[in-house]
């Protein structure tokens, strides 16, 4: 098992599916190095590693989109040759990967129906609408999601909660596997989540968790496999971890544990670079940003701060009746798939478009001025690839994300807005980014960062939430705590 630590395994022979020495390589790069991998019935069974470990190549695997260049898989004892995605739903074998597989422009119901092909006929409108209504209830009790809604109408949060729970709806279904299934979901919508899948392990279900938020693991996870490099390196129940043996196992430099990065000096004599007033507030309360702060917007998903995000992003330069921004702005788009990524370029290209008036020699733009900027970049957030001028989709979904951030941070704009940006980024990139925005604020940049993650918090100097499209409460760092913020988030703006 390439130097893998094993734990007390559970036994081989209650395994639903078994890979056995599974490599996948994609050209010149080695994504899985011979991995020995089983998930057996009635368990929860997380799985963690880096940006590129090789964990949603693994799951694709499991899924039968994606064939191993060597090794062996088999499937309740019995070894297949050709294994595939009919074997693997024939299996009751469920996948929600983190870029999501909804189609756009038809309704949830719609959708609902794809999972179902060899059931239709008359009436599979009112069906069908039921089947989801029923397993959004179950899992997501108050979603406010209607079976009738279009996809592309959706938030990214409720986009996710729609494909978890129509992967439940198979009525065969006995292994799940989520990859980063609360990446876009609040804490609360998140707990609904993993109190569902506790239920569902209970009742005899099997699930594979991917994480990179470790509290999430160590709490719900029976076994933790965690992958470094292509390979696993600890395969162990998982009371034999700590959060620090994890980020370790991982091969993370960054074993240091939680700390605040909010600025101690007192910026709140700078000019004011940001102030947006929401749409929906009744008083005067607006998001003010000085230079050189970093503000956080908090509360559940969905309240408002996207927008007001979008908003400070177009009103920059310039100053509206509820909007202004004093100078150049940025932004880090959460929703990747949507408003991030050119999917059709280059990595070096994704990186650098947000930058192009610096990159021209004479009235073209330079290659080499280009490759350079995204080298740059490459080092200092460690973007894992081994040639730029790849496509963009060749990276992993955390990868993809660093890119983003590297475009935002790399130009030249005096703000920088965030929406969730750190959607699938592993923890010592994390640590790197926090450290990223902590110098670059030093600097006199901006910060907006709209977060899920109480964790983040911590790095703001203020931090505003909002209810129902209003500022609801406001926050110094240090005043807030964790029940202070889920009491501030339910709170109505009077
Ligand atoms: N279609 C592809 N073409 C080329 N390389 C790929 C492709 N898919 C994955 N890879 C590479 O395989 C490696 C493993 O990627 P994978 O997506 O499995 O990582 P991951 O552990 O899921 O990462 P993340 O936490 O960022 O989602 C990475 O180096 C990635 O760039």
């Amino acid at each position: 098992m390439n130097g893998a630590v094993v734990a007390s395994p559970a036994p081989t022979g209650n395994a639903i599916i078994h890979l056995s020495n599974v490599t996948k390589s994609f050209g010149s790069v080695r994504a899985l190095g011979g991995v020995e991998f089983r998930v057996s019935r009635g368990e929860c069974l997380g799985l963690v590693g880096h940006n590129g470990a090789g964990k949603s190549t693994l799951m694709h695997m499991l899924a039968g989109t994606l064939r191993p260049t060597s090794g062996t898989i088999s499937l309740d004892g019995a070894d297949l040759k050709g294994y595939t995605v009919a074997l693997a739903q024939q299996a009751g074998i469920r996948c929600v990967f983190q870029e999501l597989s909804l189609c756009p422009n038809l309704s949830v119901t719609e959708n609902t129906r794809m999972m179902h092909r060899h059931t239709g006929g008359f009436g599979w409108r009112r069906r069908f609408g039921n089947l989801i209504r029923m397993q959004l209830d179950a899992i997501f009790p108050d979603h406010g999601i209607s079976a009738d809604a279009i996809i592309s109408d959706l938030s990214i949060g409720r986009r996710q909660m729609v494909e978890i729970a129509r992967a439940f709806t198979v009525p065969n279904t006995r292994l799940v596997i989520l990859d980063e299934p609360t990446s876009s979901l609040d804490a609360n919508t998140a707990s609904q989540l993993l109190g569902f899948v506790r239920r569902f392990i209970g009742d005899g279900g099997s699930v594979v968790l991917i994480s990179h938020i470790l509290g999430e693991i160590l709490e719900n996870c029976d076994r933790i496999i965690v992958m470094r490099d292509g390979q696993v390196s600890v395969d162990a129940p998982a009371d034999s971890f700590d959060r620090s043996r994890l980020v370790q196992a991982m091969g993370s430099a960054h074993a240091r544990t939680r700390e605040s990065l909010a600025s101690s000096t007192d910026r709140a004599q700078g000019p004011v670079m940001v102030r947006a007033r929401p749409k929906f507030q009744r008083d005067e309360t607006a998001v003010v940003a000085r230079e050189g702060e970093v503000i956080g917007l908090a509360g559940f998903s969905g309240h408002g701060q996207t927008e007001i995000l979008v908003e400070v992003f177009e009103a920059a330069g310039r100053r509206t009746t509820r909007t202004e921004a004093a100078s150049s702005v940025a932004l880090v788009a959460g929703d990747r798939q949507r408003d991030g990524v050119f999917p059709l370029w280059s990595i070096a290209q994704n990186i650098t478009v947000r930058s192009l008036a610096a990159l021209r020699q004479g009235p073209l733009l330079s290659p080499d001025r280009e490759l350079a900027m995204a080298t740059l970049w490459k080092t200092r957030i460690g973007i894992r690839t081994p040639d730029l001028n790849n496509p963009i989709l060749s990276l992993s979904g955390g990868n993809q994300q660093k890119a983003l951030f590297a475009r935002a941070l790399g130009s030249d704009a005096r703000i920088v807005v965030m929406d969730d940006p750190m959607r699938g980024v592993d923890i010592g990139t994390k640590m790197d980014v926090y450290d990223l925005i902590r110098s670059e604020a030093a600097e006199g940049r901006t910060f907006l960062w709209y977060t899920t993650e109480l964790e983040e918090l911590e790095n703001c100097d203020h931090i505003y939430v909002f209810r129902h499209g209003r500022i609801v409460a406001d926050f110094a760092q240090g005043d807030l705590s964790e029940q202070q913020l889920i009491d501030a988030s339910f709170r109505e703006a009077t």
